[in-house]
C-alpha cells in the first residue's frame, strides 16, 4: 500500500501532507498525483488481480492433466476457452529448480477417432457406421474377403472417404492421423483398378510397364509399403518391387531384370537412378503416390521430388486417367503437414485438381494415447531410462527415439552396459547394417528398438506400447509422427507416450503442447488449410 509518506517520497514532495503551525490551521495541501503515475498504478493493480484469478479447471471425474502439482491439475470435463489463460503444469520449466518435476496428458478416450465402427456418435448413427464395410465402399469381394483374413472388416475414416474418390479417378491430397491406415487407403483402390484392368483384352497386347510408383522417404517404409502391396496385389498376379537408396546401382538395375514390376515401391534417390538409367517409363504410369508428404516435400527431398514428378504425366481430372494416352491420378499423402508444404505442392502439381480429404482430428494431440512429460537433467538420463525399461512388462515393444545417429550409438553402448537387450536403427549405418533390423524389432526378437526419426515416419508399430523421447523432438511434427507409433489402427488399446525434457527450447514446444491439449485444440504452426484454392466438394461429401 501507498501510505501518504512513501508517497511524498515518492513525488519528491519535501512539504508536508498538511501543516500545523503554531497550533494554527491551515488549508490541507492538495497533492496532485500525475496521471501516468496512476495509470501505471491502476494498470498494476489490474495485472495482480488477473494474476490471482486463477481458473478453476478440476470438476469431479477423471482427469486430463495430471500435474505434480495437483493444483494445475484439469478434468476431462472442462475444456479451457479460446481467451482464458491457461496456468501450465510446464510453466516454471525454465528453470533449474523444476528438474523432477512432471505433468501427464491423460488418455480419455480408449479407441482412436479414426475407429468408426466400435464407437457411434450417437445413438441413431449406430447402425449406419456399422454398415460401412470395404464392400460397400466398392471393392471387389476377393479384395474383400483378404482383408477379412486380416482382421480389416471397418473401414477407418481416411479410408472411407479416400477410397471412393481413387476408384473415380480424381487426384487426391489426403492429410489424416498417424496410424488411420492410409496405406490401405491408397493401395486397396490401386490394387483393384489394375486387376480389373487386367481383364481388358485390349490391353493384353501393350508392352508391360510400370503402372504404380509409390514415394516414400526410407527404405524400411518402402519395404513395409511393398509387403503390404504384395499381400493384397500378389493373389492377382501383380508384381511388386522395391528400390532404396545406399545399395548401388547394380540393385536398382536388379529390380527390373525380370521385367518392370507393376508396383514399384521407391524411395527418391533410388527412383532417380533408375529413372536417369532408363529402367523405367514413367510417362505410362496410371498411379503416382507420395506418402509422407512433409518429408518428400522438405527441403532435401522437394528437388528430386520435383525432377521425378516431372517424368510423370499427372491427369487434370479424372476423364484423363482413362482410354488411350491416359494420364496418371496422383495422391499426396501425409500425417502432418507443415505450414508450406501447400505452396511447394503448388510447384509441382495443380493443386486445383486435387480433392483434399482432412481429417478432423488432423495436428491434435492423439486423445487415445497417454503422454507424459518429466522435467530431467540430461546427465540423468540414461538414469531415468534404464528405470523405465527394467520396469517395463517383457514382450512389449519399446521405441526410444534420440535426435542423432550419435546418441544412439552412445546410448546403445550404455545400454549394453547394463545389460538392457536392443536394436539399434539409425540413418548412418550401411544399408547393409539396417536391413532387416526394423523386421526383427516388429517379430518381437527384441524388445527396445533405439533410433532416430527414421523410425518416426510411417512405420507400423502395432506391437509398439511405449514411446519413449530420450531426446525431445525438435518440432511438433516430429513429436506427432513419433507419438504416432503407438495407438494404431488395429492395434491394442493402451500405449503411452514419455518425454524427457531438459533444454529451454524443450520446454518450449512441451508448452505449446500442453496448452493445445488443455484447449483441445490442434498444434499451431502446422498447415491447417493445407491449399490455398477452397476444397472441392463432389457428391462423396457425405461420407
Ligand atoms: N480398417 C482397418 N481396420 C483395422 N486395422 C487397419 C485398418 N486399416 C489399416 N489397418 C491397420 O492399421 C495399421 C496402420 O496402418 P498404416 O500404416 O497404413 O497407417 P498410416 O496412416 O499410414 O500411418 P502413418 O501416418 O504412421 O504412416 C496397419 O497395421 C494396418 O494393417
Amino acid at each position: 500500500m501507498w501510505c501518504g509518506k512513501a508517497l511524498s517520497k515518492a513525488l519528491g514532495a519535501t512539504a508536508p501532507l498538511c501543516s500545523r503551525d503554531s497550533g494554527k490551521m491551515t488549508a490541507p495541501q492538495v497533492i496532485r498525483i500525475p496521471r501516468r503515475m496512476q495509470e501505471r498504478l491502476d494498470n498494476l493493480k489490474q495485472v495482480r488481480r488477473t494474476r490471482n484469478h486463477r481458473v478453476n479447471t478440476i470438476r469431479p471425474g477423471k482427469l486430463l492433466i495430471m500435474s505434480k502439482n495437483p493444483q494445475l491439475n484439469q478434468s476431462a470435463a472442462y475444456t479451457l476457452g479460446k481467451f482464458e489463460q491457461p496456468v501450465l503444469a510446464s510453466k516454471g520449466w525454465k528453470h533449474k529448480k523444476s528438474f523432477g518435476d512432471y505433468f501427464t496428458i491423460n488418455s480419455t478416450q480408449e479407441l482412436p477417432p479414426f475407429v468408426t465402427h466400435c464407437c457411434p456418435d450417437q445413438p441413431g448413427d449406430k447402425d449406419k457406421k456399422h454398415s460401412v464395410t470395404f464392400k460397400s465402399l466398392k471393392l471387389s469381394p476377393e479384395i474383400v474377403e483378404l482383408l477379412q483374413c486380416d482382421n480389416i472388416v471397418h473401414p477407418t475414416t481416411v479410408q472411407m472417404q479416400a477410397i471412393p474418390r481413387l476408384l473415380r479417378g480424381h487426384n487426391l491430397l489426403c492429410a489424416a492421423e498417424t496410424g488411420s491406415g492410409k496405406t490401405l487407403s491408397y493401395l486397396l483402390p490401386v490394387i483393384q483398378k489394375l486387376k480389373e484392368e487386367r481383364k481388358m483384352p485390349e490391353l493384353r497386347d501393350i508392352e508391360p510397364h510400370v503402372h504404380c510408383v509409390v514415394l516414400v522417404p526410407s527404405r524400411e517404409l518402402a519395404e513395409q509399403v511393398a509387403s503390404v502391396a504384395k499381400a493384397f496385389g500378389g493373389p492377382f498376379g501383380l508384381k511388386v518391387k522395391v528400390v532404396g537408396g545406399g545399395r548401388g546401382v547394380g540393385n536398382i538395375k536388379l529390380a527390373f531384370t525380370s521385367g518392370p514390376p507393376d508396383i514399384l515401391v521407391a524411395t527418391p534417390g533410388a527412383l532417380s537412378k533408375a529413372l536417369q538409367r532408363r529402367c523405367l517409363d514413367m510417362s505410362e504410369l496410371s498411379f503416382l503416390i507420395i506418402d509422407e508428404a512433409d518429408t518428400m516435400f522438405d527441403p532435401s527431398f522437394a528437388d528430386l521430388v520435383e525432377r521425378i514428378l516431372a517424368y510423370a504425366q499427372v491427369a487434370s481430372n479424372p476423364s484423363e486417367t482413362i482410354g488411350p494416352g491416359a494420364k496418371a491420378q496422383l495422391a499426396v499423402v501425409g500425417a502432418t503437414f507443415p505450414r508450406g508444404v501447400g505452396e511447394v505442392l503448388s510447384q509441382v502439381t495443380d493443386l486445383g485438381s486435387m480433392v483434399v480429404i482432412k481429417s478432423q482430428m488432423l495436428h491434435f494431440i492423439m486423445p487415445h494415447v497417454k503422454q507424459m512429460f518429466l522435467k530431467v537433467k540430461a546427465a540423468d538420463k540414461l538414469l531415468e531410462l534404464h528405470k523405465v525399461l527394467k520396469t517395463a512388462r517383457g514382450g512389449m515393444g519399446i521405441l526410444v527415439f534420440c535426435n542423432g545417429s550419435a546418441t544412439v550409438n552412445w546410448l546403445g553402448y550404455n545400454l549394453e552396459d547394463l545389460g538392457v537387450r536392443h536394436l539399434r536403427l539409425q540413418g548412418q549405418m550401411p544399408a547393409s547394417m539396417r536391413a532387416g533390423i526394423f523386421q526383427a524389432f516388429q517379430k518381437g526378437l527384441v524388445d527396445v528398438l533405439v533410433c532416430t526419426d527414421i523410425a518416426s515416419r510411417g512405420l507400423d508399430t502395432q506391437r509398439v506400447q511405449l514411446v519413449i523421447n530420450y531426446d525431445f523432438p525438435m518440432s511438433h511434427a516430429d513429436y506427432i509422427h513419433r507419438a504416432g507409433r503407438v495407438g494404431r489402427a488395429g492395434g491394442s488399446s493402451g500405449g503411452a507416450v514419455l518425454s524427457f525434457v531438459t533444454h529451454p527450447w524443450d520446454v518450449e514446444l512441451v508448452q505449446v503442447i500442453e496448452i493445445a491439449a488443455r484447449r483441445r485444440t490442434n498444434l499451431p504452426g502446422m498447415e491447417t488449410a493445407i491449399r490455398e484454392p477452397t476444397p472441392r466438394l463432389d457428391s462423396d461429401k457425405h461420407l
